[in-house]
């Protein structure tokens, strides 16, 4: 069996008023790439915000390789959790490379500029992004998709152990869809646990290895896409008739719905 990276017990989370996570607990296992589903309201983001330690738990815990994430201080967060966000920063006076940079604070010391180590890792996620040629772009100059790659490239440029991606895929067209999680595959086949938020189906279910759905702030399954990707389960949770099969072509899901439904 897989080791665990992240471990939730009856975790609840509230946001003012309201629990939006009530008791999740489910395991994901280490040196992975896992895909959170579910539809919008699901409680995805706070789940995901939860394992990167960015919310507290009102009740229940969190462990990340058995220690709990919310003992951890920031730097240590930082050092063993890349977090990118659903909605990458806008305007920031930055060009396309110091943006890149900034993933590596933790790796620099207090007042200490970049070392060649630090700029040959930039080089390496600008490039692993195809953005070199944007380098020098400012960030405000660039495009949503471009946008979200230097996003996702500052992250990488972290090099941390763990990389959470709220809705990654946004913005990007499909060759830059596929290369992520080719480059998501490879990550976690060398030994990184990757955890992603998706609204694509289909593109989780053909690429992720661990699947966790959530509705209304509870976790409906986890595991395979086998063992996850249900019909009647999804169609229930979406509320919209899916129809889900699996060939040579891979999965596919898709809608079941007749014309007039
Ligand atoms: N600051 C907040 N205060 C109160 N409720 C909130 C807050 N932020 C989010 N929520 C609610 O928590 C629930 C879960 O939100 P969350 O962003 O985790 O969902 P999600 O599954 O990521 O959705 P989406 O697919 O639309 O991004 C939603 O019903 C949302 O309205």
């Amino acid at each position: 069996m897989a080791d665990t990276a992240f471990e939730v017990h009856a975790a609840s989370v509230r946001l003012g008023a309201r629990e939006v996570l009530s008791s999740v607990s489910l395991a994901l296992p280490a040196g992975q790439l896992c895909a959170l589903l579910g539809p919008n309201g699901a409680g995805k983001t706070t789940l995901l915000r939860l394992l990167a330690g960015l919310l507290s738990p009102a009740a229940g815990d969190v462990r990340l390789f058995g220690e709990p994430v919310h003992g951890m201080t920031g730097a240590e967060r930082a050092r063993r959790i890349a977090y990118v966000p659903q909605h990458v920063p806008a305007g920031l006076p930055l060009t396309v490379a110091e943006f890149v940079m900034l993933g590596r604070i933790p790796h620099l010391g207090p007042f200490s500029r970049p070392k060649p180590a630090d700029r040959a890792a930039v080089g390496e996620v600008l490039e692993q992004c195809e953005l070199q040629a944007m380098a020098d772009k400012r960030l405000d100059a660039l495009s949503g998709g471009e946008r979200q790659r230097a996003a996702i490239a500052r992250a990488l440029a972290q090099q941390a152990p763990v990389l959470l991606l709220d809705e990654p895929t946004n913005h990007l067209d499909l060759r830059q869809q596929y290369r992520l999680q080719r480059l998501l595959q490879r990550l976690a086949a060398a030994g990184h646990t990757i955890v992603e938020v998706l609204h694509d189906l289909t593109l989780a279910a053909n690429h992720a290895s661990c699947l966790a759905l959530m509705d209304g702030g509870q976790l409906v399954a986890c595991g395979s896409a086998v063992s996850v990707l249900d019909a009647p389960r999804l169609s229930r949770v979406y509320g919209w008739p899916l129809a889900v099969g699996c060939g040579e072509a891979g999965w596919q899901l898709a809608s079941a719905a007749a014309s007039n439904y």
